[in-house]
């Protein structure tokens, strides 16, 4: 076998992957796999543990057991943060910066996806002329934006979108499903929480339904 022969691992690999709290399940044991190119998208009732999946993703909670794999390597701390691009229920904005301030001070925090600049993403998520204002003076729409816009400047393949069309409208779905789109055509990968059926075709993707396991235990 040649090196090139070798297949090539999942972008994303979750193995046994638990989560607890105060010794009450939340969900799990988990075992997925993303490839680049794909999405999955995580659904499941409210309270079902979808954000606290991403989170521990992302590195922000603690598994309590189980592995999760970025490339066919542990992902360690400075691996998640080169490979994953979190976008959660909050903006994560800095409330008394420009928009386009804080476009820069993110890019200078996590790097620039290649060719894509600050300006030219405020004017693909629909926020050209809104560069002056004050992130605290936005709308919670022009806040997501802003959000989306940050996402489609990270260079990292993995997005991890939390209720990505929240506070939305039509245009801003499209928006965001056209990105991913995109950004699945460039080699990266989503995993996206949703309780709609917002994901548009021809994204290749596959589906992880959450149960709470409480209710499960009591059916
Ligand atoms: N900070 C917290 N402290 C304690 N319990 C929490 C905390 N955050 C979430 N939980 C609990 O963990 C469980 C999973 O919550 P999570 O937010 O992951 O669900 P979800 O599937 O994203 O729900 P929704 O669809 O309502 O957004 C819920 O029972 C919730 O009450």
């Amino acid at each position: 076998m040649t090196p090139t022969d070798r297949p090539v691992p999942p972008l994303l690999q979750a193995r046994g992957l638990r989560f607890a709290r105060n010794d009450e399940p939340v969900f799990g044991p988990l075992d997925f796999s993303v490839d680049a190119g794909e999405a999955l998208l995580v659904q499941g009732d409210n309270g079902a543990g979808k954000t606290t999946l991403l989170r521990v993703l992302a590195g922000l909670l603690r598994a309590d057991a189980g592995e999760v794999d970025i490339d066919g390597e542990r992902a360690r701390a400075a691996r998640r943060s080169r490979a994953i691009a979190y976008l959660g229920h909050l903006p994560g904005l800095k409330a008394d910066l420009s928009a386009l301030e804080n476009l820069n001070f993110l890019c200078g925090l996590q790097g620039r996806r290649r060719g894509q600049l600050p300006e030219s993403a405020m004017a693909i998520v629909g926020l050209s002329g809104y560069e002056d204002a004050l992130a605290r003076q936005l709308s919670a729409g022009q806040k997501k934006r802003l959000s989306l816009a940050r996402l489609w400047l990270s260079p990292a393949p993995l997005w991890l979108l939390d209720e990505p069309y929240a506070n939305l409208d039509l245009a801003g779905i499209e928006l965001v499903n056209r990105m991913v789109q995109a950004h699945l055509r460039g080699g990266g990968a989503a995993l996206v929480t949703t309780h709609g059926a917002y994901a548009a075709p021809p994204v290749r993707t596959r589906l992880l339904v959450l149960q709470r396991p409480s209710l499960e235990a009591a059916a």
